[in-house]
């Protein structure tokens, strides 16, 4: 197939469209590098340096594309909370813009990076595709309506969508030559900041919020390697069905509270992380973990590196090989 990908510069795009290209398909990345790295381009795709609101400049009838696989977002619930105007602006217009597009060229299908955040509060756990939508975050808010507007594509203009709504991604995709991982600035992950920590570039980690109603009072999150993940996308693909929008979650239904998530990065790097109790992150919710059982049986979707040591150590391995260099 021919596939644009828009957000292939960052951390999961560039994963996925590794994986594409491997499988055989022709990729053109659609990315404004605006958070994205040129070195996590893949040299055997073409880029366009272009902004979402601009994807009809790349998606024109004649481009003959196949499908779609959206990516591109900023993507920090904190930050969507004290400038909530970038994330609707660029996360909801832009998304809309590139919706335009697609119907406007034709494309069949589009595959949409969607977010546990989309839940809020769960009032179930864990958590199904069908559970209540409460976005408690300006981030999750953005990425629901868009998951809201590709039904309404599916529907009224016949569009085979397919949201997946993923948890924590972590890891790093290793593979030969290839080194593709987490490389936010400023980064506000949990686990890249714990790995810097622990190779003595902060001076200690801040857990927001002691007082959640979990085990030992931090927020619970279930992680997923990024290379699980991108599989899911190959998988998708083959899934999409015309006028229908598909919505899968992927996790691994294991949740680990963030002091345990320290540990597991105490125990890998063998490095002390120390640790300061800070105040709650505004839009947090106290628990996140996934039910995958449909991307299982209807995707046929298993994980290879279900164990967060697993995902920590490949993290570790990226930022000791490539980050650890750098100014
Ligand atoms: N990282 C996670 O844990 C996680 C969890 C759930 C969902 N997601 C979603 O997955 C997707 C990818 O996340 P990531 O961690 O790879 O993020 P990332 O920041 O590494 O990559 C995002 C990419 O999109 C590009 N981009 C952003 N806005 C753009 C625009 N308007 N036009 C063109 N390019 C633009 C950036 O330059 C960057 O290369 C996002 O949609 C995010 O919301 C991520
Ligand atoms: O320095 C830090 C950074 C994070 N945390 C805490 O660690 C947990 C995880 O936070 P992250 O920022 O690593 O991840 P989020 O759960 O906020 O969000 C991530 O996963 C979501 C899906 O669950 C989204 O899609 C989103 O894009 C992605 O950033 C939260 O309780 C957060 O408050 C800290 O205590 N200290």
């Amino acid at each position: 197939m021919k596939l644009l990908v828009t957000g292939g510069a960052g951390f999961i795009g560039s994963v996925v469209t590794r994986m594409l290209l491997d499988a055989g398909h022709e990729v053109v990345v659609l990315d404004d590098l605006r958070t994205g790295h040129r070195e996590a381009l893949a040299p055997d795709a073409i880029h366009v340096e272009v902004g979402l609101h601009d994807a009809a400049r790349v998606l024109t009838p004649q481009a003959g594309f196949d499908g779609v696989l959206h990516f591109a977002a900023l993507i920090a619930a904190g930050e969507s909370m004290v400038a909530p105007e970038r994330y609707w602006h660029n996360n909801t217009v832009g998304s809309l813009a590139l919706i335009d597009a697609v119907r406007a060229a034709g494309v069949p299908r589009l595959v949409f990076s969607s977010t546990a955040a989309v839940y809020g509060d769960p009032t179930e756990l864990p958590i199904p595709e069908t559970a209540h939508r409460a976005p408690t975050n300006t981030y999750g808010a953005t990425k629901l309506a868009v998951d809201m507007a590709l039904t309404s594509e599916a529907i009224g203009h016949g569009l085979a969508a397919v949201s997946l709504r993923y948890f924590n991604v972590a890891g790093a995709y290793l593979d030969g030559d290839t080194a593709l991982g987490e490389r936010h600035d400023p980064e506000t992950h949990l686990i890249p900041i714990a790995l810097e920590v622990a190779a003595g570039r902060r001076e200690k980690l801040q857990l927001f919020g002691d007082d959640y109603p979990t085990v030992d009072g931090t927020c619970v999150r279930d992680y997923i390697h990024v290379a699980d993940l991108a599989r899911a996308h190959l998988l998708a693909l083959g899934v999409a069905t015309a006028g229908q929008h598909r919505v899968y979650n992927l996790g691994n239904g294991n949740g680990f509270t963030n002091r345990q998530v320290v540990e597991v990065v105490r125990e890998v790097t063998g490095h002390p992380v120390p640790v300061e109790t800070a105040p709650r992150r505004e839009g947090d919710p106290a628990e996140l973990v996934a039910s995958a059982a449909l991307a299982r049986a209807e995707l046929g979707w298993t994980p290879d590196k279900p164990t967060l040591h697993d995902m920590v150590a490949d993290a570790w391995a990226f930022y000791r090989t490539h980050l650890l260099d750098r100014p």
